[in-house]
């Protein structure tokens, strides 16, 4: 059996990217499928890799089988992939944020500029055979008011680059923090003031619902007669037809097409025929250099994700830095285990749907991203009772649609800050245990772990201290505390070849009731149990796989 994953390249891609890709994995470069071609083929992938002119829908994850781990988008714009649909399969989405940033404004601005100056049509009319020298006269761009609507990555460079063409900037973005655009000269105002005020508009939001259509007759109505547009962001964002109309009545006098609604647009789209109107076939992200730095962006998350290591460019998932990271994983291997083991103690049919996780850590909130943890605790309390997979990426959807209601609470010791947690504690209320001694005072079932010199360790058993490594799996015993327990329970396991990792015993007073907690290497028979339930001073006890 072949133990490398599968990578399909649904669409062309740079060859350094592929070299990367072929390093690690089995690669598939199938272009132009069908959606049904994709459907059938995705099921025998691990990973996808598609730029904009692929819809990966959730029929696609659907027919993926649980196999497809994660969807490279090499470029910016997700809309082309169903989001929702890849978060409830637990499949990793993950794009190239950066690489094609300056393409993008480099060709924004080319639009600009050719647009202004008439580039497209003067050529195409000189090829005809024509020489129109008073036809074509164009309009100046410096000193002019360029509206730059959507103040990102690639809105900031066009604004950047504009001002270098003398342009007066202006931008409209809700998000944009305001003294990022100050840096630049470019002062932020309302999305009315842009369009009205603007003698050009350059778009660069992402197609969202909020989006859609921003550009319609209502905003045409609003604009200067003779305004000038460029949009090398999605198509979606104009109206296309409500453009047409803005054009025709002399509204809009020229626009500059790179995205449209439908790619490639119908032959005889009336937008795209509009002698007004110049286009290209979404080129924004189309240089040489850009290809080949989202080809390896794109490889090396794609290949990460695949290794199990979380990716910077996370679009459905937590995005967490390499460094805090390492720093939380025995955190992560400990919030994962206690998940695991509070579930395994509930009994009766009330089901979970209310669990308390409490972060101790002399770290300030804002110093300790528990995240991860939280995704770990679920995939610990979900999945020793359910055929679900989860992971970083479905965790929250998961716990939400199983109705399992998690709290946090941070407690902030007075200790040092160096290490990031003292323990993570995890109960669960409303629920009947098969290990009475699992609940706390308050009722609810209680484990509590901390890390240990790198390795987590159980310590807290309901209202009992004990101290365990989280390692193979565990038996609790509840005793009366008497000298030879340890003994006892240790002579039946050796009998029965296991081996013990690791025993402690928690008592709240001498002589009463104790909890032993005993780490195993191997799985108990049930003769082995049965021995153990018939030591006499034992009153119950439980084994918990980790
Ligand atoms: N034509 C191409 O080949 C090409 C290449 C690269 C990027 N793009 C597209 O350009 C767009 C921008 O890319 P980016 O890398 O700059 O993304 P970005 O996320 O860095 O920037 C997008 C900006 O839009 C803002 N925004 C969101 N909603 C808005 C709204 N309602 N009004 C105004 N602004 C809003 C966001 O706050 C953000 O600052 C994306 O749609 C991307 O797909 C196209
Ligand atoms: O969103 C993007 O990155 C651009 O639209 C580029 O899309 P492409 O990868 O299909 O060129």
């Amino acid at each position: 059996m072949d133990a490398k994953p599968t990578i399909l390249v649904a669409e062309k891609f740079g060859q350094a990217g592929l070299d990367l890709l072929k390093n690690f994995a089995n690669v598939d470069c199938s272009y132009n499928l069908t959606q049904d071609e994709l459907c059938t083929k995705i099921s025998l992938c691990d990973a996808l890799i598609v730029r904009s002119g692929t819809k990966v829908t959730r029929e696609v994850f659907e027919s993926s089988g649980g196999r497809l781990k994660v969807v490279g988008r090499a470029g910016v714009g997700i809309d082309n992939v169903d989001l929702s649909a890849a978060t409830e399969h637990g499949c990793l989405v993950v794009n190239a944020p950066t690489a094609n940033t300056v393409a993008a404004a480099e060709h924004g601005i080319s639009l600009l500029t050719a647009m202004a100056r008439n580039v497209a049509q003067a050529d195409a009319s000189i090829k005809a055979g024509k020489w129109q020298r008073n036809k074509y006269v164009g309009v100046s761009l410096v000193g002019k008011k360029l509206a730059v609507m959507g103040f990102g990555k690639v809105g900031s460079e066009v604004a950047r680059r504009a001002k270098g063409l003398g342009m007066h900037v202006i931008a409209h973005d809700p998000y944009a923090p305001a003294d990022r655009a100050r840096a630049i000269g470019v002062q932020l105002v309302s999305f009315d003031e842009a369009i009205s005020a603007a003698d050009f508009i350059s778009l660069h939001m992402p197609l969202t619902p909020a989006t859609s259509k921003i550009l319609n007759d209502e905003a045409f109505a609003k604009m200067k007669k003779g305004v000038r547009i460029v949009n090398v962001a999605r198509g979606g964002v104009i109206d296309e037809e409500a453009l047409v109309r803005a054009l025709d009545a002399g509204i809009v006098a020229q626009a500059a097409l790179d995205v449209f609604t439908e790619e490639p647009p119908p032959k005889d789209s009336k937008l795209v025929q509009h002698e007004n109107v110049t286009v290209t076939p979404h080129l924004g992200a189309s240089t040489i250099e850009a290809q080949e730095g989202v080809a390896i962006e794109i490889a090396e998350a794609v290949v990460g994700a695949l290794k199990g290591e979380l990716a910077a460019t996370a679009v459905n998932a937590p995005m967490v830095p390499a460094e805090v990271l390492s720093e939380l994983a025995p955190f992560v291997v400990l919030a994962e285990k206690l998940g695991r083991l509070a579930v395994q103690l509930v009994a009766g049919g009330s089901g979970v749907k209310s669990v308390k996780v409490t972060y101790a850590s002399s770290r300030v909130p804002d110093d300790l991203d528990t995240r991860v943890l939280r995704a770990m605790i679920i995939k610990g309390l979900i999945e020793p009772i359910s055929s679900v997979f989860v992971n970083l990426v479905n965790a929250d959807f998961t716990a939400k649609q199983r109705g399992l209601h998690i709290t946090e609470e941070r407690i902030l010791l007075d200790g040092s800050p160096e290490n990031p947690l003292e323990f993570i504690q995890v109960q669960i209320a409303n629920v009947e245990s098969k290990f009475a001694s699992a609940i706390s005072i308050t009722g609810e079932i209680k484990v509590e772990g901390m890390v240990k010199d790198g390795i987590p360790h159980l310590t807290k058993v309901g209202s009992f201290d004990v101290d365990v490594t989280l390692e193979g799996s565990v038996i609790l015993c509840r005793q009366v505390d008497q000298p030879g327990m340890i003994g006892k329970v240790g002579s039946v396991l050796g009998e029965e070849n296991v081996n013990v990792s690791f025993m402690s015993v928690g008592r709240i007073a001498p002589r009463k009731h104790a909890v032993m907690a005993i780490g195993v290497d191997e799985e108990p028979n049930k003769e082995a149990l049965k021995k153990i339930g018939n030591i006499p001073a034992i009153e119950e006890f439980v084994f918990l796989k980790l």
